[in-house]
């Protein structure tokens, strides 16, 4: 028999209750025992859907109130001091969301992104001094959840390899010599698993679809010779994803456990030598339902693949058909999106309709192709429908983007003249201060857009409400000492859906909830025909904030890497093709921003680092076509006007020259939470032009005091010139309220003035 199984499934829920249950107690209005049930409801309400979509292998322990690499954390005691763990038993809820979030006495741990992924995960901080205990079996809990109403689930952890390649120790720099303490850690765990019923156990080891670093290999087999004797009986699943095991391959082979998944989506070619190279009574679990976009899948093709596993000679069939990887990063169901043209709606498949393919695959291998006839000759009319689809091509952009000449992706001048351009139009102080653009978006703002969307107020109405707050934004900013102000985006409701609205060739849905980190949650637009920008998108915001006051207020536009890797994209033509078609979008928009008297454009490249592929060998051809799309974007602006860029989560040791490359003239990057150590790739670097790092984690509720954030500043001034240094925010206001906001940005001006100070004294 071919199970049908699942990696993983969306824990926000159908309409975000999670979010709404995990806000409410934030606020104290939803106690413990609330936020428990609810949990628990959706989790309920999960297995259902996939029992109910014909999974066989419904995942468990996939769920997590914020994160589940966190969650792993302490299941090990992983808990530095100070959050309010005793040390003994279940670390309390109070302290996983107080290592999450920060309280005002600890900061929280640091966030970072999952591979190549919108989601983000806390940065485990093991020691060898603490050592780790498995305080709580969550999994053996998940279980035995699911059994009590009648499912026997597959519990999934992220794999002891993994977890401490992710980590960041607080008393070594080599994670993976604390392998030897932590496992028996795991060997409890799956102790566990087995007593309370599972008969198989998933285990994530992504990081065997990267470049493994020194010692890796050995950590593998160490890790898999005892977890394989840990819990005889129990199914050991070892599970890659996000791409091909290429030259871990080997590695892989030779683990003593009883299936391993492979991630056929990203890399199909992986099959063949996998087929060759594993033990033929091995378990093979075959992803080939794409976990990461949202189209609805080739169904021939990957029937193929399972055929061609299916024919491995020798061994009973021992198969499995999956996802790529865990649906996380998909919406959960296509059912409420009625809104979208349904030419567009046939073509896709979210959660819930990609297990039904996984479904429908399994079965059609254990009965025969006939079973699925008809999905097969629906899925041909779909893929027919799209490939003749004549808006997806169209000519005039096609011939735009031909006539791009290398001219149009440099600036005029190098940027120490353009710099002394600018200052003189500009007149900024030393160290000048801005913040990242977004302030709160608050009740009030959100509500205001739900009620437009209703149509219970005009969009003039709506309009009014907006630029009120933006009036306020600015006067607020004066009296708060800001030098380069922001008209704080209230307008958007995201800063990549926002721009999707108004370009061609996006469509949006209304409730396609994917989350990001904790609570917080986006709805990334899908990109299924040539882009183009039909009208100006941001400008009468961007004037009218300017109009308002002497300061220069920066135009605020989303780049066109964002702009893709948040987006769930087509994948007919090349990923450079759709950046480039959104690059000129994007520049057209900058030039009306320029040409409306705005001084300072800031293009937005927070998903600069994501996109870069997980493999080294991948990423000098990405690198050359995302800087080159940032470049025809800003390139269109002159000398005298200033382009700023932002990232934020963003490890850039090993990009550090295609940043430079952007040739932004000011970069703002997030450095808070990590005590500003990026900044030394760009000091080792000797990057040419101007910095802003993050001195506040608004990702965190925490009001840092001026003290700190001058700290922080000083730390900077060690390690940059003070005349390429600017002080800002780790990244947008957005998710903060007006009472962090005010305080906070006080004290940063504060910090700002008391350094410039000190400059003088020092000359
Ligand atoms: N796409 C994207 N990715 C990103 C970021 C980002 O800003 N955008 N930032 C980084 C961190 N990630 C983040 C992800 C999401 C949010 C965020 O604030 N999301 C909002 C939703 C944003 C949104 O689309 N808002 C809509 C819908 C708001 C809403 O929930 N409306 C209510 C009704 C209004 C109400 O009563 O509150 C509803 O639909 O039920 C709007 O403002 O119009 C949230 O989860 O709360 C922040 C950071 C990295 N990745
Ligand atoms: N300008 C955007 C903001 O301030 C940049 C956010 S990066 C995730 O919200
Ligand atoms: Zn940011």
């Amino acid at each position: 028999m071919t199970i049908a199984a699942n990696l993983g499934y969306p824990r926000i829920g159908p309409r975000r209750e999670l979010k709404q249950a995990l806000e409410a107690h934030w606020a104290g209005r939803l106690p413990e025992d609330g936020l428990r049930q609810a949990a628990a409801a959706l989790r309920a309400q999960a297995r259902a859907l996939q029992r109910g979509s014909g999974i066989a292998h419904v995942p468990s322990g996939d769920f997590a109130f914020y994160d589940h690499v966190l969650e792993t954390a302490c299941a090990f005691g992983c808990v530095p001091p100070g959050y309010g763990w005793s040390g003994e038993g279940p670390v309390p809820l109070a302290t996983l969301f107080a290592l999450a979030r920060g309280t005002p006495e600890a900061p929280a741990l640091e966030m970072t992104k999952w591979f190549d992924t919108n989601y983000h995960y806390l940065v485990p901080t093991p020691s060898a001094a603490q050592g780790f205990r498995l305080v709580e079996n969550r999994w053996a809990a998940a279980v035995a959840e699911g059994l009590a109403l009648g499912c026997r689930t597959r519990p999934v952890l992220l794999g002891p390899v993994s977890f401490l390649l992710l980590s960041k120790p607080l008393d070594t720099d080599r994670p993976l010599d604390l392998l030897p303490r932590l496992l028996p850690a795991y060997e409890a765990a799956l102790r566990g698993i087995a007593e309370a019923g599972a008969a198989w156990v998933q285990i994530d080891e992504p990081c065997l679809a990267t470049d493994l670093p020194a010692g890796a290999e050995a950590a593998y087999r160490l890790a898999y010779d005892r977890l394989a004797q840990a819990a005889p009986g129990l199914g050991l699943l070892l599970a890659s994803y996000f791409g091909g095991l290429g030259e871990n391959l080997p590695l892989v082979a030779s683990l003593p456990v009883d299936g391993v998944h492979l991630d056929l989506v990203r890399d199909p070619g992986q099959l063949a030598p996998a087929l060759e190279a594993l033990r033929p009574d091995l378990w093979l679990s075959l992803g080939v339902v794409d976990g990461r976009n949202v189209w609805r899948g080739d169904l021939r093709r990957a029937f193929g693949l399972l055929r061609q596993a299916a024919a491995r000679s020798g061994g009973a069939r021992r198969l499995m058909v999956a996802p790529s990887c865990s649906l996380l990063h998909v919406p959960q169901s296509l059912a409420h999106e009625t809104a979208l043209d349904p030419a567009l709606r046939r073509r896709l498949a979210f959660a819930e309709e990609k297990l039904a393919e996984v479904a429908l695959l399994a079965r059609a291998l254990d009965e025969g192709e006939s079973v699925a006839a008809a999905a097969f000759r629906e899925s041909d009319a779909v893929l027919a429908e799209a490939r003749a689809d004549a808006a997806a091509h169209r000519a005039d952009i096609a011939a735009r983007l031909a006539a791009v000449t290398p001219a149009m992706e440099r600036r005029a001048s190098p940027f120490a003249a353009r710099a002394a351009r600018q200052q003189a139009r500009l007149g900024l102080p030393p160290l000048p201060v801005t913040t990242i653009g977004s302030l709160p978006q608050t009740a009030e703002v959100r509500q205001a857009r739900a009620r437009l969307a209703r149509g219970e107020t005009t969009p003039a109405d709506y309009e009014a409400a907006m630029a009120r707050l933006t009036e306020e934004a600015v006067r607020w900013q004066e009296a708060a000492g800001i030098d380069v102000l922001v008209h704080g985006e209230f307008e958007r409701n995201d800063m990549v859906k926002y721009f999707a609205e108004q370009l061609d060739g996006y469509a949006v849905t209304k409730h396609g909830w994917v989350q990001s980190y904790g609570s917080r949650c986006v709805a990334p637009p899908i990109i299924w025909r040539d882009v183009a920008r039909p009208a100006p998108m941001t400008v009468r915001w961007a004037a009218h904030a300017q109009s308002l006051t002497a300061r220069p207020v920066k135009g605020m536009l989303t780049g066109p890497v964002t702009m893709l890797q948040w987006a769930f994209a087509r994948e007919d033509i090349p990923r450079e093709t759709v950046c480039r078609q959104i690059a000129l979008a994007i520049r057209d928009e900058a030039e009306d921003l320029e040409a409306a008297g705005i001084a300072i454009v800031q293009i937005d490249e927070p998903a600069f680092r994501e996109g870069l592929p997980l493999r080294a060998a991948a990423r000098a051809d990405y690198l050359r076509w995302a800087v080159a799309a940032f470049r025809l974007a800003a390139s269109g602006l002159g000398d005298a006007t200033q382009v700023h860029t932002h990232m934020c989560y963003s490890e850039f040791e090993d990009i550090i020259g295609a940043i430079a490359a952007l040739d932004a003239d000011v970069i703002s990057i997030e450095t808070a939470r990590s005590r500003m150590a990026l900044l030394d790739a760009f000091a080792g670097f000797d990057y040419p032009n101007a910095v802003g790092p993050g001195v506040w984690d608004i990702h965190s509720p925490r009001v840092p005091e001026a003290s700190e954030m001058a700290a922080l500043a000083r730390q900077a001034l060690r390690r940059l010139p003070a005349g390429r240094l600017w002080l800002n925010p780790d990244c947008g206001c957005k998710t903060r309220g007006w009472a962090e906001v005010r305080p906070a940005v006080g004290n940063l001006v504060a910090a700002a003035r008391q350094l410039r100070a000190e400059l003088t004294a020092a000359e």
